[in-house]
């Protein structure tokens, strides 16, 4: 079964798209009244593409990926911590629509199923498309997580950074928000936390 995360259905209302609505003539059109009233011109070769690029991209941006979230019996009874770390992502904040960039550690502890590997990126890649809050991703991927495989607990943590303060505003270049969440045993056994936590503490940067 293919799943599409964080765009049709309930996701589509956070920040993902869908289909409806979705107009690229109409689009192109906002985007060059955009940038015309930003006082960007619009004459040359180059340029004359330039909303309708735009739109593309920002399409492209904001639609999350399908994916098949292939699970396997547990045979061993595998019970430890299973984790991806270092797992490249990039989002677009919903304040600014710019882009925040940067890295997800995803673990979680089996119950009667594991999951493929690569699922564990999907998902990540899945919840960042769309206009996003880091807080409510590192939430979302969690809780989609525990849902999907029933697990005996879930792990989550984002490392970011966020181009709306450090190109602009602020101009805090290279200052890194970090956001986690914890589910079930990882959340309630102090020993599975420490595991975890001492996972986080080796991770670089
Ligand atoms: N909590 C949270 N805040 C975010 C995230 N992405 C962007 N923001 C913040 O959202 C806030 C929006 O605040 P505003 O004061 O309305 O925006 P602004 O006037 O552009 O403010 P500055 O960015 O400080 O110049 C800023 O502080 C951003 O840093 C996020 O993922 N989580
Ligand atoms: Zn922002």
């Amino acid at each position: 079964m293919s799943v599409q995360v964080g765009g049709v259905g309930p996701g589509a209302a956070l920040g993902g798209i869908g289909d409806e609505g979705w107009c690229e003539g109409r689009a192109a059109a906002a985007a060059e009244a955009l940038l015309v009233a930003l006082g960007v011109s619009l004459e040359g070769e180059h340029r004359r593409g330039t909303p309708l690029r735009l739109v593309r991209a920002l399409r492209e941006m904001l639609t999350p990926p399908r994916f098949d979230p292939t699970c396997f019996d547990n045979a061993e009874g595998y019970d430890e911590l299973v984790a991806v770390e270092a797992v490249p992502f990039f989002s677009l904040c919903e304040h600014h629509v710019l882009p925040f960039v940067g890295t997800a550690t995803v673990a979680y502890v089996p119950g009667q199923r594991i999951v493929g590997l690569s699922k564990l990126a999907w998902v990540v890649q899945s919840f960042a498309r769309g206009l996003q809050v880091q807080e409510r991703m590192t939430a979302q991927i969690a809780d989609w997580l525990m849902e999907q495989l029933e697990p005996r607990g879930v792990g989550v943590r984002l490392r970011a950074e966020h181009l709306c303060m450090s190109l602009r505003g602020a101009r805090a270049t290279g200052a890194i928000t970090s956001t986690s969440a914890c589910r079930g045993v990882i959340a309630q056994e102090s020993v599975r936390r420490e595991e975890w936590l001492r996972l986080l503490s080796h991770m670089p940067g």
